[in-house]
């Protein structure tokens, strides 16, 4: 472990399916309380670099250190890393035979063996902390879109990930409920999380990242703070994708 370091360090990653190659060649450090967002058109590799550090695909070629790490080093214990990164996706994938006390802290006890009262007192001061103190014997079909995101990204922390990544966690929900995850994200900010996350929400992007990495066909074009990519972007590609945005029929 390197406590100096980036958190994350992406070095020459490639990725191809079959004939198609999905990651051409990223670079990309993540220093530490650092929210990275990844943006790009649908098929551009986000979720699928997001999948390379959490193990749920494998580099063809680079490599990817997780405070100092070789995560990619085929001797690498992908259980032992995958306990280090918290993670939430697009479609709030809580256990629907849990209620959502039992949602954040299973992981706590499970894996990392905290005994359930303290690991319950953890939870809920989490719980708390998302504003759903009162919801914690609910099961999920008894929440909101918006509540069990909130849950889900509760669970993720509930373990002190070195790293969150977080991938499209808003596109699956109505619009009303996007401020209040967004709200949250924010405040986890603030509070020094690390974040890589993909979304297609440019609001997000703007209200929380540090740095914004433009992807386009598996290749960084472009990585600045919000200001310069929505508003000086330096690249014809980046001017391109931002216009479309606003034209998505055009
Ligand atoms: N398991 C897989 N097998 C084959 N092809 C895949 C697989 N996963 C992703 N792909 C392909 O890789 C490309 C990149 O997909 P990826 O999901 O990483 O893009 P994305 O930028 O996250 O897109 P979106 O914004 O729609 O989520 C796409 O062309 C996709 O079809």
């Amino acid at each position: 472990m390197n406590e100096s370091g980036p958190v994350l360090a992406i070095e020459g990653v490639h990725k191809r399916f079959g004939e198609h190659p999905v990651l051409r060649g990223i670079d990309l450090d993540v220093a530490k309380h650092e929210v990275v967002v990844l943006i790009g058109a649908s098929g551009s590799g986000k979720s699928t670099l997001l999948k390379t550090v959490n193990l749920l695909e494998q580099v063809d070629d680079g490599r990817i250190l997780l405070a100092g790490d070789d995560i990619t080093d085929p001797r690498a214990d992908a259980d032992a890393v995958r306990a280090r990164i918290g993670v939430v996706f697009q479609h709030y994938n809580l256990f629907p035979h849990l209620n959502a006390i039992d949602n954040v802290t299973l992981a706590d006890r499970k894996v990392f063996g905290t005994p359930r009262a303290e690991a319950e007192r953890k939870g809920r001061a989490l719980l708390e902390r998302i504003g759903l103190s009162d919801k914690a014997g609910e099961y999920p079909d008894r929440l909101s879109g918006g509540q069990q995101q909130r849950v889900a990204i509760a669970r993720a922390i509930a373990t002190d990930p070195e790293l969150l990544l977080l991938d499209e966690i808003t596109s699956a929900l109505d619009p009303q409920l996007v401020g209040e995850v967004l709200d949250l994200v924010r405040e986890l900010k603030d509070a020094g999380s690390t974040i890589v996350m993909a979304t297609h929400e440019m609001s997000f992007a703007r209200a929380v990242a540090d740095r914004v990495v433009y992807l386009k066909d598996g290749v960084i074009i472009e990585s600045g703070p919000p200001e310069q990519i929505f508003a000086h972007p330096e690249r014809e590609e980046t001017r391109e994708f931002l216009r479309r945005l606003h034209t998505p029929f055009g």
